[in-house]
């Protein structure tokens, strides 16, 4: 299969496992190519400029952004998901895709930073938590030099103002911040450059999930 093929099978798969399994809020063909596989891909040149070398999806729900981003960059990628189902889910998929430049985790981020510390040159976070939480989150995981890329829709600017004061103290700078506004939706996506570890010994959260799927 094609990239093309791909990313057109993976939703098959997401919707049908969809019909018995809960993964995603969205269920028709139509949303799920606009709001999964195309929204997905919005991320691609930050990943492609990120360094070289495997990047990791946190909180990846039904794959989203890290299978497509998985299949145009041919990357290795890591996709972190502690709900069991949708981890099991993910397996099925990578399998089904053939994908072997693709693993799973089904443990908690934090949990997986303990195995897979500095190994990433770029973290992705859609739809997962708040920009300072993502920050936290993805910093054990990131390679010096490594990219957090986070997928942000309509961002309150306290919580861009709360982010961005951390930035120093927890080892990142802002690398780049670029709205896209197509069709009826914004997309954000802000990238962050780990530059150094935490200068505070970070707290272990729990219950990072948003409410809303994106
Ligand atoms: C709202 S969904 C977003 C899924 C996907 N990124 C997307 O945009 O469609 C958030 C996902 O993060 C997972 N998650 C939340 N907190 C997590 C944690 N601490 N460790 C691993 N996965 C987590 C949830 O199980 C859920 O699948």
């Amino acid at each position: 299969m094609n990239a093309d093929e791909l990313l057109k099978r993976h939703l098959e798969l997401v919707l049908e496992a969809n019909k018995t399994t809960n993964i995603t809020a969205i269920d028709s063909w139509d949303d799920g190519m606009k709001l999964h596989v195309e929204d997905s891909l919005v991320g691609l040149p930050e990943l492609e400029a990120a360094p070289a070398g495997p990047f990791a999806d946190i909180g990846s729900g039904a794959g989203y952004p890290g299978i497509p981003l998985a299949v145009m960059t041919g990357r290795e990628a890591l996709l972190v998901d502690s709900v069991k189902k949708k981890a099991r889910l993910l397996e099925s998929f990578v399998q089904e895709l053939g994908l072997e430049n693709v693993a799973i985790s089904d443990e908690r981020i934090e949990d997986a930073s303990r195995q897979f510390r500095g190994r990433f040159s770029a973290v992705t976070a859609r739809a997962l938590s708040k920009l300072s939480v993502l920050m936290e989150l993805a910093q054990p995981l990131l390679a010096p030099g490594g990219h957090l890329i986070c997928y942000k829709a309509r961002m309150e600017e306290e919580e861009l103002v709360h982010a961005l004061s951390l930035q120093k103290r927890l080892g990142y700078r802002v690398k780049s911040d670029r709205t896209i506004d197509a069709d009826d939706r914004i997309r954000r996506i802000i990238v962050l450059e780990k530059v150094g570890e935490p200068a505070l010994k970070l707290p272990r959260h729990v219950g990072y999930a948003q409410k809303r799927p994106l």
